[in-house]
C-alpha cells in the first residue's frame, strides 16, 4: 500500500484553501460571461429559420455550458499531482482557463488526457507522478487533503492497488442518501480503462454486484459527451431497469454537468404511450422472444390485401369482381421499394382505383358498343358513311379520315379518367379499399390482433396455444412494458403516412403568413399616418425588417427544448450512444428497438449475468447479444466490489455458486463489518418481526434501511412496517429518500442501502423460476448489515449464516 501521509500543518490546508478560492472566482468570472452572451443571445432577433436554428443551437450551448458551471459548485476540484519533473497539475470537475495569453489550464477536466495518471499511477507503475493528493471540499471550503507518495520509497501491495485509497474508503464509508452520488475523485484503474475506451462499437461489462458497473456507466457518457462534442447533438440514451432505479441514478449526469442524456426504462421508448400496466412474468417472457417480430410482421402482411377468395364491388349498380390474383399483385407492385404499410397503402389503393376505371370504361364502352350493334342490324348507316367519305377523299385529295376506332380509344380514356376521379368518392370503393388496405396505428394493430384468437394463431402459428392464450386480452386495457418493444417493431413495419399532417402544417403555415401580412399592412398604414410626426429613426417598425413569411417564421417560436427532451418525443430519434445499465435484463424483442435508437451501434452495455430475473433470461452475454450483434462485440470485467463488505458478499456466495458455479465473487474493498445473520420467525409472527427489525435498524443510524420481501406478500409487510415506521415508503415508485423503504428483490435491483433486512428468503425463491437470481440481488443490496427473517427452515443456501441469539 503506498504511504498515506495525511499533512498536519494546517497550511497545507491553506494552501490549498487559496488556490480553490482562486480557482472559483475564475469559474466566477467565466458564468457571469457565459450568462451576458447568453442574454444576448436570447434578445437576437432570428430573422431566418436558418437563424432560428442556430439560435436555438447557440442558446442550448450556452445553457449546458452554464450546468457544467453550476454542477461543478461542489467539489470543483478535488486532486493534484506532482510530477517527477516538478510540475503540478490540479484536476476538478470542469477545466477552467487562466487569463487570456495563459497557455496552462488553472484546472484540468477530469475526463482530459492529462488528468488520466490521476487514476492510474500506481506504486510500480507511477507514470511519473511523484504525488496524488486528494482534496476534500465542503462547499468552496478545503476540510481535509489526502496524500500518497509514488516515488518508489514505499513497497508496491502485493494485491491489487487502490487508487487513493484513503479518499476511496472514507467514500465508500459515507452513509447512503437514497441518491447515486458520481465518483469523480476516486475512480479506480479498472473503472478508468473501461470510462475511457473507444466509443465506436459494441462494449460489454461484466460484474458482480456493487463493482460499479453503474458507476461506469454514467462516467462513460460524461466522458464521450466530453470527448466527442458532436455526440451533444445526437445525446446519450441511458436505459435502465424500473423506474426507481433511474430515480436512483438521475442526479450523477447533472451533478457532472451533462444535460445532453435521456434515462429511461424500454417501456418509456415509444412517445405517446404510458406503458404502466403490470403483467405476468410469463406473459412479458412471450413477448420478449424474438419470435414476436414475426408475429407482428405477420400480423401486418395479415391487413394487406390477403383475401381467401374473389372479391366484390358494386358500382353505379355494376358488380365488379376483383381476383385474389390481382389483389396479390396490386400489393406486390404496392410494396415493391420496401415501403411500410402505411406508406404502401395510397399505392396500393391507387393500382386497384385503376383497375377499377379500368373496367368500368370497358363496361361503359361495352354498352355503348351494343346499343349500335343493336341499330347496325337495321342498316349499316356507319359503314356507309365511311365509304362515302372515302370516296369524296379520292375526288378532292384529301387525306383519309381517321380510324373510328381511335376515336373509340380517346372516348375510353376519357371515361377511364372520369372514374378514376370519381372511384375514390363512391362509399362502397372507399370501404372496400379500406378492408383490403386499412391505415393502421400500432396501437390498433395490436390491440386487435391480441383480441383475435384466429388472427393469433395465424399470425403466430410458432406459439403454442398455451402461449398464445397468454397474448390474448381485451382491447383498451392500456400497455405493460413488455408492448412497448412490440409497439416499436409494429411502428416501423407501418410507417407514418405523414401527409395529412404536412397538409394541416403547410395550411396552418400558409394562414400564418396571411396573418403576418396583415399585420404588417397594419404597421405600414399606421406608419403612413404617423410620418408627418415622427423622426426617421423611431419610424423603423418590424415592416422595414421583415417579410410576411420570416414575421410567421418568428412567430412560430424557436425550439429551445433540450437535446433529451427533443430525443424523448421522437420516436425516431438516433442517439449517438446507447448505455444499456443491467442489461441481463434486457428482452430480444427489447434489444430490436434498442438497435434502432441508434444506428451506428455504439453501445455500452453493462450487467451481470448472474443478477438475471428474467423468466427466459440469457445464460451468457453471447448467447443476449449474438443475435443484434454478432461477434463484433468486446468484453471488459470488473473484478473489485466496492459496496459490500467481505462479510455481506460471503453471505451470498452459496447463491452464486448455485446459480452460476463458474463465476467468481468480486473481491469486496472492506471487510470488517457487521456480520450478517439469520432467525427463524414464526409465520404469522413475521410481519411483526420484520416491522421491530426495521425500526430499530432506523433508530440506530442514520443510514438508509430497505426490508426486501417476496411480492405476494409485499402489501401485507409494508403495511406492518409502516405501522411501527409511518413514513416508511412501499409500492409502484416508492420514495428512496426515506429512512425505511419496502421493496420485491426486483425493485431493489442496482439500488444499496446501509442496512438489509431480508424476509422469507423462501418465498423469494418460490416467487420466480429466478429466484435464485432474486435471492443474490437481495442479499448484495447491504453496504453494511444484513439481516435475514425466514419463517420454516431456512434455504439450504443461508443455512451458513451465522443464527441470531
Ligand atoms: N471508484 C469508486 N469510488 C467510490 N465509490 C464507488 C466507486 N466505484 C463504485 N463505488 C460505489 O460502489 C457502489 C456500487 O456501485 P454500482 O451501483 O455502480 O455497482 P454495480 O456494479 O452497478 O452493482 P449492481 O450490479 O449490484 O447494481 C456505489 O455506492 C458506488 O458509488
Amino acid at each position: 500500500m503506498p504511504v498515506q501521509s495525511q499533512p498536519s500543518e494546517q497550511s497545507e490546508i491553506e494552501r490549498e484553501q487559496a488556490y480553490v478560492a482562486m480557482l472559483h472566482s475564475q469559474v466566477d468570472i467565466h458564468r457571469e460571461r457565459l450568462a451576458r452572451e447568453l442574454a444576448g443571445v436570447l434578445r437576437e432577433q432570428a430573422q431566418t429559420a436558418q437563424a432560428q436554428a442556430e439560435r436555438g443551437a447557440a442558446v442550448g450551448r450556452l445553457n449546458r455550458r452554464l450546468a457544467a458551471f453550476d454542477a461543478a459548485e461542489n467539489g470543483l476540484c478535488f486532486g493534484r499531482l506532482d510530477t517527477t519533473d516538478g510540475s503540478r497539475r490540479y484536476l476538478g470537475r470542469i477545466g477552467v482557463r487562466g487569463a487570456e495569453g495563459e497557455e496552462e489550464p488553472l484546472l484540468i477536466d477530469w475526463r482530459a488526457p492529462a488528468a488520466r495518471a490521476f487514476y492510474t499511477a500506481t506504486t510500480a507503475a507511477p507514470q511519473g507522478v511523484r504525488l496524488r493528493r486528494h482534496l476534500h471540499t465542503r462547499e468552496r471550503r478545503v476540510v481535509r487533503v489526502d496524500d500518497e507518495l509514488l516515488d518508489g520509497t514505499a513497497p508496491a501491495p502485493a494485491d491489487v492497488e487502490l487508487c487513493g485509497e484513503a479518499a476511496l474508503l472514507a467514500a465508500l464509508r459515507a452513509e447512503r442518501t437514497g441518491r447515486m452520488r458520481d465518483v469523480v475523485a476516486t475512480l479506480q484503474s479498472e473503472q478508468d480503462r473501461i470510462i475511457r475506451s473507444p466509443h465506436a462499437g459494441v462494449l460489454v461489462v461484466q460484474g458482480g454486484p456493487g463493482t460499479g458497473k453503474t458507476v461506469v456507466a454514467l462516467h462513460r457518457a460524461a466522458y464521450l459527451l466530453y470527448s466527442h462534442p458532436r455526440l451533444d447533438e445526437r445525446g446519450v440514451l441511458v436505459v435502465g431497469p424500473n423506474p426507481v432505479f433511474l430515480s436512483y441514478i438521475s442526479q450523477v449526469l447533472p451533478g457532472l454537468g451533462e444535460s445532453s442524456v435521456l434515462l429511461a426504462t424500454v417501456g418509456e421508448l415509444f412517445p405517446g404511450v404510458t406503458a404502466r400496466e403490470r403483467e405476468d412474468a410469463a406473459v412479458a417472457e412471450v413477448k420478449g422472444r424474438l419470435a414476436m417480430a414475426e408475429v407482428v410482421a405477420a400480423a401486418v402482411r395479415a391487413r394487406q390485401a390477403q383475401v381467401g377468395g374473389p372479391v366484390e364491388v358494386v358500382v353505379e349498380g355494376e358488380r365488379l369482381t376483383l381476383e385474389p390474383e390481382l389483389l396479390t399483385g396490386a400489393a406486390e407492385r404496392a410494396l415493391a421499394d420496401g415501403l411500410p404499410h402505411n406508406l404502401a397503402r395510397p399505392r396500393f389503393h391507387r393500382i386497384v382505383v385503376e383497375e377499377l376505371a379500368r373496367r368500368m370504361a370497358g363496361v361503359v364502352a361495352g354498352l355503348e358498343e351494343q346499343i349500335e350493334a343493336d341499330l347496325a342490324g337495321h342498316l349499316d348507316t356507319a359503314a356507309l358513311e365511311r365509304d362515302v367519305a372515302r370516296d369524296l377523299a379520292g375526288i378532292f385529295g384529301d387525306a383519309p379520315p381517321s380510324d373510328p376506332r381511335e376515336h373509340e380509344h380517346a372516348e375510353f380514356e376519357a371515361a377511364e379518367r372520369a372514374w378514376l376521379k370519381a372511384l375514390p368518392y363512391d362509399p362502397q370503393v372507399r370501404a372496400l379499399l379500406e378492408w383490403l388496405w386499412p391505415a393502421l396505428t400500432p396501437q390498433r394493430l395490436l390491440e386487435e390482433l391480441f383480441a383475435d384468437p384466429r388472427g393469433l394463431a395465424e399470425a403466430a402459428p410458432r406459439l403454442t396455444a398455451d402461449e398464445r392464450e397468454l397474448l390474448l386480452r381485451e382491447p383498451g386495457g392500456g400497455w405493460s412494458p413488455a408492448d412497448v418493444p412490440l409497439l416499436d417493431e409494429a411502428a416501423e413495419l407501418l410507417g407514418e403516412d405523414r401527409r395529412a399532417e404536412q397538409a394541416r402544417r403547410a395550411r396552418e403555415h400558409a394562414r400564418r403568413i396571411e396573418y403576418a401580412q396583415g399585420v404588417l399592412d397594419i404597421a405600414r398604414g399606421s406608419r403612413a399616418a404617423e410620418e408627418e410626426n415622427l423622426d426617421e429613426a423611431e419610424l423603423l417598425s418590424a415592416a422595414d425588417f421583415l417579410g410576411a413569411e420570416q414575421f410567421a417564421d418568428r412567430q412560430e417560436g424557436d425550439d429551445l427544448r433540450t437535446v433529451a427532451e427533443r430525443a424523448a418525443a421522437d420516436r425516431t430519434w438516433a442517439f449517438g450512444h446507447v448505455i444499456v445499465d443491467e442489461a441481463q435484463e434486457v428482452s430480444p424483442m427489447a434489444w430490436r428497438l434498442l438497435l434502432r435508437r441508434c444506428p451506428t451501434r455504439s453501445f455500452t452495455v453493462v450487467g451481470d449475468m448472474a443478477q438475471s430475473g428474467q423468466v427466459a433470461g440469457a445464460l451468457s452475454w453471447s448467447q443476449a447479444l449474438e443475435p443484434f450483434f454478432g461477434e463484433r462485440w468486446r468484453l471488459e470485467r470488473l473484478t473489485v466490489n466496492y459496496r459490500t463488505s467481505a462479510e455481506v458478499m460471503s453471505a451470498s456466495e452459496r447463491v452464486l455458486t448455485a446459480i452460476h458455479p463458474e463465476l467468481e465473487v468480486a473481491r469486496a474493498v472492506r471487510a470488517g463489518g457487521v456480520r450478517p445473520w439469520r432467525a427463524r420467525v414464526e409465520e404469522d409472527g413475521l410481519p411483526g418481526a420484520v416491522a421491530a427489525l426495521a425500526a430499530r435498524e432506523a433508530a440506530a443510524g442514520t443510514g438508509s434501511v430497505a426490508v426486501i420481501a417476496p411480492g405476494r406478500d409485499l402489501a401485507r409487510l409494508a403495511e406492518a412496517v409502516r405501522a411501527a415506521v409511518p413514513d416508511a415508503s412501499w409500492g409502484a415508485e416508492p420514495d428512496l429518500e426515506r429512512r425505511v423503504v419496502v421493496l420485491t428483490a426486483r425493485q431493489a435491483k442496482g439500488l444499496e442501502f446501509d442496512s438489509v433486512v431480508l424476509a422469507d428468503p423462501q418465498g423469494v425463491l418460490d416467487g420466480s423460476p429466478h429466484g435464485l437470481n432474486d435471492l443474490y440481488v437481495a442479499l448484495t443490496r447491504a453496504t453494511e448489515r444484513l439481516a435475514v427473517l425466514h419463517p420454516g427452515e431456512v434455504p439450504a443456501v443461508l443455512e451458513h449464516l451465522s443464527v441470531h441469539p
